[in-house]
């Protein structure tokens, strides 16, 4: 796993029996507190070279930069690597790196759906031809604490529900990184960065982090809403998310895949 934050440590909480963590990837201030936390069983390293043996699955649930600065050698070394930082392939430049280390080195990267639903049925309907997609982001004031929200509404006195930004999905997942990566999902699922339009509110009324899709194309036309329960250590990050990589946990068990 790289990083063990708020999501990381809600994952190896819920790991299925039969996957082990046996490597965490880490900055170095975290490395010792984190080694001392976790004892044999798991060792914390700070880079991917560090690794020894062969990973069924990697995941990431390190933010922005944390994949960026361990995605190519994973994928490199012919690794699966599941994801959920999926804004971070915003940057061009790195999402080309990822797709280049993946073709040489033979590894995977597999963008989990994360705090949302209906990435499946989106991606399909792509197949037939996407006319719109539009995706709506819906938090509580203290789930856009110490983001770029901050810069553009009054978190403390907002009384209403509020859209504070609209524009690209791209936009979006670069400007809130801790926030919007759902928007990239959305995009790489459908229409792209670019023509997913986008509106992120912030509701005083909820404590849900809630997720709108609407979705037209040729096959016809579908809305998903999913109200998720934050995780009480990060108000950003919805549960739902986590269970989004234990579920690719589970995956390299099972004999069945849906
Ligand atoms: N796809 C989705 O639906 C969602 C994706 N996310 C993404 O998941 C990330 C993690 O979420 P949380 O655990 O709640 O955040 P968090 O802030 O609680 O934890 C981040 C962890 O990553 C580690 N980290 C930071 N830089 C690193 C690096 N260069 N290398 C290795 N580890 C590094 C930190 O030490 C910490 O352990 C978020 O930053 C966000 O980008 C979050 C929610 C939903
Ligand atoms: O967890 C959520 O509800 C969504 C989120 O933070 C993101 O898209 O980055």
């Amino acid at each position: 796993m790289i990083g063990y934050g708020a999501m990381g440590r809600e994952v190896h909480r819920l790991l299925p029996d039969g996957v082990t963590l046996d490597w965490l990837v880490l900055p170095e201030a975290a490395q010792s507190d984190t080694q001392a936390e976790l004892g044999n069983t798991t060792r914390v390293l700070t880079a991917i070279d560090q690794c020894s043996g062969q990973p069924d699955l990697v995941v990431e649930c390190a933010g922005h930069p944390g994949l960026a600065q361990h995605g190519e050698a994973v994928l490199q070394r012919g690794w699966t690597l599941a994801v959920v930082s999926v804004g971070a392939l915003t940057d061009n430049a790195l999402y080309q790196r990822l797709v280049d280390a993946a073709r040489t080195g033979g590894g995977r990267l597999h963008i989990l759906s994360g705090a949302v639903a209906g990435m499946d049925g989106l991606a399909s309907a792509r197949e037939g031809g996407l006319t719109a997609v539009t995706y709506e982001a819906r938090k509580a004031p203290r789930s856009w604490k110490g983001s770029p929200a901050e810069d553009l509404i009054d978190l403390a006195t907002v009384t209403e529900p509020t859209v504070f930004f609209e524009g690209s999905a791209g936009e979006a997942a670069r400007r809130f990184p801790a926030n919007a990566n759902v928007a990239a999902t959305v995009a790489l699922s459908g229409l792209g960065m670019e023509k997913t339009q986008v509106k992120l509110w912030v509701d005083p009324h909820t404590e849900r982090n809630s997720h709108r899709i609407h979705a037209v194309g040729r096959f016809g036309e579908f809305r998903v809403e999913l109200n998720g329960r934050p995780l009480d250590n990060n108000p950003k990050t919805s549960m739902l998310a986590a269970l989004s990589v234990v579920r690719a946990c589970r995956q390299l068990l099972d004999p069945v895949v849906i």
